[in-house]
């Protein structure tokens, strides 16, 4: 039997294990935005750096520095580095992937709690993490155990990055992967990146673009403390007023982004592009129930890809300061601030989007004559990916792809931001590839999150098969 088969066959008799392992990490809340969380953020790159080691690789841990969230200082969570295997006559992979995880709070409408990984009965494994990006940062190591507990050589050496800072904008990290790329990544072939998602419920993809994202934060102040709004309506200026107002200016309510020249950076499409939009396993009445209910904007199921991966968008998340409590407080907060971000495309630069943001934003506060404080002050940023899914680190992923599930891939594009994904790319000379693992429907960010055991389990055999047919593929070619 093929080496990749024996593979298959343990990956099949170790399934529960596996989900058990998931559960471990899962009850781990590496919350990277909230600063309670933090030393959660660090055990889940303690675990995962244990674990590598305890099976032979040897690892680094880079401490990036300190973090200033909302004036509080903190210790930023470690890179994991990593190297399992060394040998000469191998290609070596380079596999990126985060343990920190979006908020999840029950109230926000868990049917669970978060941080108990859940096997329901239709195959769903539910937990925050579990697709975004536990589950694929597990399949590596979990490839790498099986491998060893087979008695299979693993067919490359595999150097890794696990980062804790991925859902708060990657900070510290595109400075390590500049600082290391001639040491820890010397000798790097290509980049495999599971981090993402396919565009449907059934047929896996190949990923070669993702768009970047600009996060911003608008201030509005008023009065030093918060007033009441029987005794002060109506005689000051009131900055949730102020707020609403200037988010409403943003984007209308059909998407379209009222920020003078956001979109005379897009680059057109050509119509060789336009082809790549054909026979895609994507359709209306599957995305439209898998939101619960039909909201979207656009008729044609094009449409809704363009304005995924294709053209800026800027989503409104929330606002802080603002009263939201249950019952009625007739209270006017005294400073708010409202948060959104734009996802960008190509050509689109991040310093030009802040300019022309900070400009439009300053000169409609300029129109309200309010004497309140306004500020708009940009978080993080990422810049947008393309590639061409022509270099032979995709074919060795198509190759995988049908090898586990019987189906060439569709090649896609990515709504969501990985921005360090450019940075390999461009620091390490070397191809990248997005492999996804989980499913369109598996809620990352959202509330109950899930990945298909499915989808946790063939990707798991997925991860490994790409790695033998990396082995197999002439990467120069
Ligand atoms: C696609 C990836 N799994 C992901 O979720 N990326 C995040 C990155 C991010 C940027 N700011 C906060 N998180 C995303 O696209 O939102
Ligand atoms: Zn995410
Ligand atoms: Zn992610």
């Amino acid at each position: 039997m093929a080496d990749v088969e024996k593979y298959f066959d343990l990956v099949n008799q170790d399934q529960q294990a596996f989900i058990e392992t998931l559960r471990e990490v899962v009850a781990i809340p590496s919350v990277s935005g909230d600063a309670a969380r933090r030393p959660d953020v660090v055990r889940m790159g303690e675990w995962l750096q244990a674990r590598w080691e305890a099976l032979g690789a040897t690892c680094k841990r880079v401490d990036p520095g300190k973090q200033n969230l909302h004036g509080e200082i903190l210790d930023l969570p470690p890179v994991i580095l990593g190297q399992y295997g060394n040998d000469p006559n191998k290609k070596t992979v380079l596999v990126y992937g985060h343990y920190d995880v979006q908020p999840a709070l029950i109230e926000d409408g868990w049917e669970t709690d978060p941080f108990v990984l859940v096997e329901k009965e239709d195959g769903r494994l539910v937990g925050r993490g579990s697709t975004d990006d536990k589950g694929p940062v597990l399949g590596w190591l979990l490839c790498a155990e099986t491998h060893k507990k087979a008695g299979i050589e693993m067919p490359v050496n595999l150097k890794f990055c696990f980062e804790g800072m991925e859902e708060s904008g990657s900070e510290g990290l595109d400075e390590i992967i500049v600082e290391e790329a001639d040491k820890w990544f010397k000798g790097t072939d290509v980049v495999c990146i599971s981090d993402n998602y396919w565009l449907g419920k059934n047929k896996p993809c190949l990923t070669h673009g993702l768009r970047g994202v600009s996060y911003f934060h608008l201030q509005v102040e008023g009065p030093g403390a918060d007033l009441h709004s029987g005794v002060f309506g109506g005689t000051v200026h009131e900055p949730m007023t102020d707020l609403v107002h200037l988010l409403s200016k943003l984007v209308d309510v059909n998407g379209k982004i009222q920020v003078p020249g956001i979109y005379d950076q897009v680059m057109p499409i050509t119509d060789e592009e336009e082809e790549t939009y054909n026979n895609l396993e994507f359709s209306h009445t599957a995305l439209a129930s898998d939101l619960k209910n039909d909201v979207l904007i656009h008729a044609e199921e094009r449409d809704t890809l363009k304005h995924r991966w294709r053209f800026p968008t800027l989503s409104i998340h929330g606002v802080e300061g603002a009263f939201y409590a249950s019952g009625d407080k007739t209270v006017i907060p005294a400073k708010v601030r409202g948060k959104f971000s734009l996802r960008t495309v190509p050509n689109m630069e991040p310093a030009k989007v802040a300019e022309l943001v900070t400009k439009y934003l300053n000169d409609e506060f300029a129109k309200l004559g309010s004497k309140n404080k306004m500020q708009v002050i940009e978080t993080h940023g990422g810049r947008w990916w393309y590639s061409s899914p022509k270099h032979p680190n995709f074919v060795a992923g198509a190759k995988a792809t049908e090898k586990v599930y019987g189906v060439k891939p569709d090649l896609t594009r990515e709504g969501g931001s990985i921005p360090v994904t450019l940075t390999f790319e461009e620091n390490l000379n070397v191809n990248v590839l997005l492999l996804p693992m989980g499913a369109s429907d598996d809620g990352a960010h959202s509330i109950n999150e899930k990945i298909d055991k499915r989808n946790y389990i063939e990707g798991i055999k997925l991860l490994g098969a790409y790695l033998h047919e990396v082995a197999n593929t002439d990467l120069s070619a």
